[in-house]
Formats: structure tokens, C-alpha cells, sequence
């Protein structure tokens, strides 16, 4: 059966490979060069992987490795230079209606005029969602990143924290089969971004959304990934993709003092100091459980 084509994709032209019967996600030989007046920037040389339907990935990697440019060509914001994005085995061509987008910025992405309810309906309004279904879906969402007791704030009269549990239930609200999450928890305190790693592993275990999280923070990675993709050092290439073997549940302090958590963790850190040191691998390099981990 041919897949159905959504706004945002075109269907893949023929000849070209679709992903396996699980891949949700397929990124394919994605190249990003940025025309300058200073000359072309060569962001992202080649990157290719999977995500299957319900997968949770981190994506980490140097500053400049080109995490944002990646999660921009993903979600349609931007065209690659070369390769493809495939949603569903559909090329993306622009922004696709069952992705969502969360980022740093929680500041800057709600509406500080509209109150928290109105800011997690807007997406739904904007695609013609029935009435009494929006209710629905925002009550829900809501719940289930613990605001139900705020809905008619506004984004200003918030924590932090709280500013990203609305930009969160909004994406959850939408109902995405993908959420890619831009570094969403960089701008909070250790303890807020403590109980939102949580939420984000809740809620994708609660929707099975297929998740893929971009951090900074090594620790953060391991713990909320059941894989790593690990980029080099600009033009980014993929430096390991590394499948986290951890038990499936997982809590702050028992799982962080887990032997393998600390193994997982200090193989993560070593990639990506090699990866600022230049070291590039020969091909992109998929490391199942046993990896062998200093
Ligand atoms: N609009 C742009 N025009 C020109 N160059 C750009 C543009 N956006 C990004 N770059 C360059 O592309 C490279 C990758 O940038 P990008 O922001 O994607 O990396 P990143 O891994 O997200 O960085 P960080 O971890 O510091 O947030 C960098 O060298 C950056 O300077």
C-alpha cells in the first residue's frame, strides 16, 4: 500500500530507499552547506540513521557539530544541501503536520498575551480541530505534564520550568508521531530539569511518540536515551550510535548510581572529547549492548 502523503512531505521518488518496516524516521545522507558572504560553511557532511516508531534517541555532540541544523532539516524548517529526510517513507519537504517541535526557548515560543490553556489549544485551532475535541486533548495534556491547576495563567506569571511544561503539553497536545526536542531543558535548575527528564520519559512511554532529544549534557543523554547518537566536530559526520542498555525504568537516583550508567556515561564523554580533538571514524559505526565501554 503507498503511503499516504501529508502537508510538509512529498512522497519519496522512486529508486530511492525507504526505510525498514519500522524506521518512522530516516535521515539519508543529509548534507547542509550555508552560502555566506564569508564563503560556503560546510555544516553537516553526511548523515544517515533511523529512528523506529516509539523510539526515545539523544543527540549529542560538540558546540558547533550541527545538532541545530540537523533537528531544522528534520522537522522541514530548512532545506538540506543533499540527502533526504523520510517521515513514514514520505520525503519531507516542510514542516509535517505530526511533528512537533520543542526548544530551548521556552520564553520566546509561548505567546505571553495568551493564557496557558489558549497557547496549548492554538496548534489544534490553527488545524481545525473540533471544539470539544481540543478540550479534550488540552485537559490531557495538561494533566499529564501536571498543570491542570494553571490553565488560565499566563506564561509570565510562571516558573521556568513550568513555562516549559506548557511549551511541552503543547506539542503533546498536537498528538506528533515525532517530537524533537532542541536542548529544551538548557535554560532550567537542575532540580526542574530532574523532573522534566522524567516527564519526557513518562510521556513518551505514556503516547509512545517517537522522541528525538538533542542535549549538551552527557549525563542527561544516558539517562534519558535508549540510544546516542553521537556526532563529530563540524562537517558533522556520525561519530557512534550507541544503543543505551540500561534498565527500561529508570529514576534519578538509582538508576545515576548504576555501574553501567557510569560506564555508559564516561564512553559518551571520551566520543565526544575524541570528537573536539578532530578524530573522525572511518563509517558510522552501530554499537550494540555489549559494547566494550573504558
Ligand atoms: N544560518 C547560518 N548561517 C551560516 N552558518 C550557520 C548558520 N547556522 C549555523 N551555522 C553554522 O553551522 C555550524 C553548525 O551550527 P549548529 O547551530 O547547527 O550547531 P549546534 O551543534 O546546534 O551548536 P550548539 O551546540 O553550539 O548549539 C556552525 O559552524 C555554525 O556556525
Amino acid at each position: 500500500m503507498q503511503s499516504e502523503t501529508t502537508p510538509g512531505t512529498t512522497p519519496a521518488p522512486a529508486g530511492k530507499t525507504l526505510p525498514g518496516n519500522e524506521a518512522m524516521l530516516s535521515v539519508r545522507n543529509l548534507k547542509k552547506v550555508y552560502k555566506t558572504d564569508g564563503g560556503d560553511i560546510e555544516a553537516v557532511r553526511n548523515l544517515t540513521f533511523d529512528l523506529k516508531a516509539g523510539e526515545l534517541a539523544c543527540l549529542v555532540g560538540p558546540s558547533g557539530s550541527g545538532k541545530t541544523t540537523l533537528l531544522k532539516c528534520i522537522s522541514g524548517l530548512m532545506a538540506p544541501t543533499e540527502g533526504e529526510v523520510l517521515l513514514n517513507g514520505t520525503r519531507v519537504s516542510g514542516p509535517p503536520k505530526k511533528m512537533a517541535v520543542v526548544f530551548q526557548e521556552y520564553g520566546r515560543s509561548l505567546f505571553p498575551w495568551m493564557r496557558v490553556r489558549e497557547n496549548v489549544e492554538l496548534p489544534l485551532k490553527n488545524q481545525g480541530v473540533p471544539r470539544a475535541e481540543r478540550d479534550k486533548l488540552v485537559d490531557d495534556a495538561l494533566e499529564a505534564v501536571g498543570l491542570s491547576h494553571v490553565p488560565q495563567s499566563y506564561p509570565w506569571q510562571l516558573s521556568g520550568g513550568m513555562q516549559q511544561r506548557v511549551a511541552i503539553a503543547r506539542a503533546v497536545a498536537y498528538q506528533p508521531e515525532v517530537l524533537l526536542m532542541d536542548e529544551p531543558f538548557a535554560a532550567v535548575d537542575a532540580q526542574t530539569r530532574a523532573d522534566l527528564e522524567d516527564l519526557i520519559r513518562t510521556v513518551w512511554r505514556k503516547l509512545g511518540v517517537t522522541v528525538l532529544f538533542v542535549t549538551h549534557d552527557i549525563d542527561e543523554s544516558v539517562y534519558l536515551g535508549e540510544r546516542v547518537i553521537i556526532l563529530s566536530s563540524s562537517p558533522t559526520v556520525i561519530q557512534e550510535d550507541l544503543a543505551i542498555d540500561l534498565p527500561d525504568e529508570r529514576d534519578q537516583l538509582n538508576t545515576r548510581s548504576l555501574p553501567r550508567f557510569t560506564e555508559l556515561r564516561h564512553h559518551v564523554y571520551e566520543q565526544i572529547q575524541l570528537a573536539k580533538q578532530g578524530h573522525r571514524p572511518a563509517a558510522a559505526v552501530r554499537t550494540g549492548t555489549g559494547v566494550a565501554v573504558s
